[in-house]
């Protein structure tokens, strides 16, 4: 087989399906999050994997969200979020907020407080992210949110949730 160069590289076909694209996702473990906001435009919140870290200076973190999602024109709004980074006995809060659920059912479910943006921040949350949306980029399906992380609020030796496989999976709480 012939290697690409350089100069060809960017003329390959894309030989990947969306399908054999998320088979392959499916191996990459990844932590589970509840992203909120609040605002003029109102409570929204939605599961996401598809969260990193970006910069310890400024502290940045990065959010994908997907256009077609319903809480996509309130975050745009908002220019505010918080990312809960969701722990092991915190499973059916990440499938209501991942689902087709009416948003006051989502937000009923848990209890909130809030911080610097009035994101809502999820009690018992392994760890939570106050954020203002800096800036966003849109690559394909999804928004690329980056987040300056204005507060953080932390719980210790919590069992964390991993979603790998399609399933979801606790790890024995550590001390950071
Ligand atoms: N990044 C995203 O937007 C993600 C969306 N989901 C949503 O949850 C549903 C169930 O997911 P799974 O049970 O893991 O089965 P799946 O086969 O639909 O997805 C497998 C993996 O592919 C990736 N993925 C799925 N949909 C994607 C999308 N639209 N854009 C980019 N990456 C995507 C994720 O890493 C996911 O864990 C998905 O169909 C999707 O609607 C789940 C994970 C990430
Ligand atoms: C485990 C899991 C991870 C998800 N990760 C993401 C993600 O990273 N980005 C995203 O845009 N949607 C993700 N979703 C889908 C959203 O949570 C879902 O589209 C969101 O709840 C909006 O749904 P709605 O359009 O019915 O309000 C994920 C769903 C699940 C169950």
């Amino acid at each position: 087989m012939q290697l690409a160069t350089l100069e060809t590289i960017r003329d390959l076909p894309a030989p990947v399906s969306r399908l054999d694209y998320r088979d392959a996702m499916a191996h990459m473990a990844a932590a589970v999050n509840i992203v909120t906001t609040d605002g003029p435009a109102g409570r929204a919140g939605f599961t996401a994997t598809a969260v990193c870290s970006v910069s310890d200076e400024p502290p940045t973190l990065l959010v994908c969200l997907n256009r077609s999602a319903s809480v996509h024109a309130v975050f745009a709004a908002h220019q505010a979020l918080c990312v809960n980074t969701l722990c092991d006995d915190q499973r059916a809060l990440s499938n209501l907020f991942g689902g087709k659920t009416d948003m006051a059912e989502r937000f009923a479910a848990a209890h909130w407080t809030t911080a610097v943006t009035g994101a809502p921040l999820l009690e018992g949350a392994a760890v939570s992210f106050d954020c203002r949306i800096s800036h966003s980029t849109s690559v394909g399906t999804h928004d690329i949110l980056y987040c300056e992380v204005l507060a953080v609020r932390q719980r210790d030796a919590a069992d964390a949730l991993v979603y790998f496989g399609r399933n979801y999976h606790g790890l024995p709480g550590a001390a950071c």
